[in-house]
C-alpha cells in the first residue's frame, strides 16, 4: 500500500520546493515529480511540512491536588486536529518515588496515544537512588530531564541537588531542563500577598514577577555550565529570561529557550478581568506578561535565540480552578493549547512577517527533533523519515471555540480568536488520521520514540569543558616546606 502526496509545495526548515511525496509501510520513501500511488492525497495549494512537535505537555498529570484533565487520549487527538504528530510529556516521579517507578506509571497511561510521544524524565528529589537510576532512565531513550526551581515544598530542587543532578547528566550525555522560577522568593511573595487580602488570581500574577524568572534562568545556565551540561528552558516569558539565554549563547554557552504560544499571544491583562473564572482559567507558571515580553520572544525567534515554540498543555477545568477561591495559591496552574499552537503561530506569527515559512517548521518540529535527540526521524521532509506529515492549507479559517475543540475541558484561553491556516491532512507515520479537518485517528496507534543520547551538542561541549579543564601546573623545582 503507498500513498502519495501530490501538487503540494513542500517546507522545511531549510528549503521551499514543489515535489510529491510516496508513503510505505509508515516511512517517506520517495520525493520527487509525478509520483503515484494506491492512494493519493491533493495539496494543491498547500503546504506539506514536518508534522509539529510540542516538547512540553502534562497529560493526566498529578497536580496541586487534583489531576490535569486530558489525557493521552484526548491530548494526543487534540494534538493531532491542530497539526501536531507527537508530544513530549513529563514523567513526574513525586518525590521519594523512583524514576523507573514513575516510568512505569506513565507506561500505563501512554497506551491510548493516537501519535508518537516520548517522555522528559523529571527530578523532584535527589537521592542515590535517582542517581543510581538515571544510566537505565537514559537507555531506555529517555534523554531529558527537567528540575523545577519553582513550587516549594512540591516539587522543588535546591541548588546542591541541581548542580549534582546536572553532573550526572554529563556524564551520561543527556539533556538538563528547568522551569526557572526563584520558588524561594515566589513563595514569600505570595505568603505576602495573602496576608495583605490579595487573593484572586491575579495575585498568582503579583507573585511571580519577571525577575523571579530572569534570576532563576540565570543561576540554571551558570550551574549548567559549570558542570558542562546542554541546557534547556521551558517556558521562557519574559525578556529578563531571554536576555539570560541571548547572552549565555553569544558567550558560547550551549542553552535553548522555549516561549509558549501562550506567552506569544495572550498577555497580562487577562488577570484582570472582572470574571473570577476567566482570570482563574489563564492562572500558570511563568504568567502572561505584557507586550514588551511578548515583542521580546518574537524577536528571539527570529533572530534565533529561542529555539521552540510548545504549549506546556496542562489543563484543568473550571472546576478544577475554583479550587482556588479565595486563596489563588490553590489554583491549580496551568492551561491548555495543543489544538492551536500550530495555527495560533502561523496566524499571529507567519501571517504578520513575524516569522518565515520555514523558521515555523523549525520552532514547531524541526528544532524539537534536533535538541532531543530524535532528527531526522522525526522533524524531517527526507528519504527514510517518519511520514509524520502535515497538509497545511493557508486559506483555510475558523474561529477557536471550546464548543468544537478536542480537549476534554469546557473552556479556551484562545476563545474567540479567528485563525488561517489549518491542516487539511494530518499523517502519523503514514496512516491519516485527520481528513479535511475531521478526527479519523485510532486509539493506541501511537509508539513510544525511543531518543538518542550524547548528540553532537553533548559530544562538542564535553570536549570544550575538557579541552579547557583546570589543570595542574607542572614545575620543575618544588620548595621544601618550611618547618
Ligand atoms: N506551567 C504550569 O503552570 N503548569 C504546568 C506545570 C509546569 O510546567 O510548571
Ligand atoms: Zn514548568
Ligand atoms: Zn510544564
Amino acid at each position: 500500500m503507498t500513498t502519495v502526496i501530490k501538487n503540494g509545495t513542500i517546507v522545511t526548515h531549510d528549503l521551499t520546493y514543489k515535489a510529491d511525496i510516496r508513503i510505505e509501510g509508515g516511512k517517506i520513501t520517495e520525493i520527487g515529480p509525478d509520483l503515484s500511488g494506491d492512494t493519493e492525497l491533493d495539496a494543491t495549494g498547500a503546504y506539506v511540512m514536518p508534522g509539529g512537535i510540542d516538547p512540553h505537555t502534562h497529560l493526566e498529570m498529578p497536580f496541586m491536588g487534583t489531576y490535569s484533565s486530558d489525557d493521552f487520549e484526548s491530548g494526543t487527538r487534540a494534538a493531532l486536529c491542530g497539526g501536531t504528530t507527537m508530544i513530549i510529556d513529563f514523567a513526574l516521579p513525586s518525590p521519594g518515588q523512583g524514576l523507573l517507578d514513575a516510568l512505569k506509571m506513565w507506561d500505563n497511561k501512554s497506551g491510548r496515544a493516537h501519535c508518537d510521544y516520548s517522555y522528559h524524565m523529571a527530578v523532584t528529589w535527589w537521592s542515590q537512588q535517582v542517581f543510581d537510576e538515571m544510566p537505565e532512565v537514559v537507555a531506555r531513550g529517555i534523554i531529558s530531564f527537567k528540575h523545577f526551581l519553582a513550587y516549594k515544598g512540591a516539587l522543588m530542587v535546591n541548588d546542591d541537588e541541581l548542580f549534582s543532578s546536572f553532573k550526572r547528566l554529563r556524564e551520561l550525555g543527556a539533556i538538563a531542563m528547568v522551569h526557572a522560577e526563584n520558588g524561594d522568593v515566589v513563595a514569600e511573595l505570595s505568603a505576602r500577598l495573602l496576608a495583605e487580602g490579595n487573593t484572586g488570581p491575579e495575585a498568582h500574577a503579583y507573585s511571580r514577577p519577571t525577575q523571579v524568572e530572569g534570576e532563576a534562568t540565570n543561576r540554571a545556565i551558570m550551574i549548567a555550565d559549570m558542570a558542562g551540561v546542554p541546557l534547556y528552558v521551558v517556558h521562557t516569558s519574559c525578556e529578563e529570561a531571554h536576555e539570560a539565554i541571548r547572552r549565555a549563547r553569544q558567550a558560547g554557552k550551549r542553552v535553548w529557550g522555549e516561549p509558549l504560544i501562550q506567552h506569544l499571544t495572550l498577555d497580562e491583562s487577562e488577570y484582570f478581568h472582572p470574571d473570577w473564572d476567566h482570570a482563574a482559567r489563564r492562572v500558570m507558571s511563568p504568567p502572561f506578561r505584557n507586550k514588551m515580553h511578548q515583542d521580546s520572544l518574537w524577536n528571539g525567534l527570529a533572530s534565533g535565540s529561542l529555539s521552540v515554540v510548545a504549549t506546556d498543555h496542562c489543563a484543568f477545568s473550571t472546576d478544577q480552578k475554583r479550587y482556588g477561591v479565595g486563596d489563588f495559591t490553590k489554583i491549580p496552574n496551568g492551561t491548555g493549547g495543543l489544538e492551536d499552537r500550530m495555527p495560533m503561530l502561523w496566524t499571529y506569527g507567519v501571517r504578520t512577517g513575524r516569522l518565515t515559512m520555514n523558521e515555523f517548521v523549525a520552532v514547531t518540529s524541526t528544532n524539537v527533533a534536533k535538541i532531543f535527540g530524535m532528527y531526522p526521524r522525526k522533524g524531517a521532509v527526507a528519504v527514510g523519515a517518519d511520514a509524520d506529515l502535515v497538509v497545511w492549507d493557508p486559506e483555510r479559517s475558523k474561529t477557536i471555540t471550546a464548543r468544537t475543540q478536542q480537549s476534554a475541558i469546557d473552556y479556551n484561553v484562545f476563545e474567540g480568536h479567528e485563525v488561517t491556516g489549518l491542516p487539511r491532512y494530518v499523517l502519523s507515520r503514514g496512516r491519516v488520521m485527520v481528513k479535511d479537518g475531521a478526527f479519523d485517528g485510532q486509539e493506541g496507534h501511537g509508539q513510544f520514540i525511543e531518543r538518542c543520547p550524547n548528540g553532537p551538542v553533548n559530544q562538542a561541549l564535553s570536549a570544550w569543558k575538557d579541552l579547557t579543564a583546570p589543570r595542574p601546573v607542572q614545575r620543575s623545582g618544588i620548595p621544601a616546606t618550611g618547618v
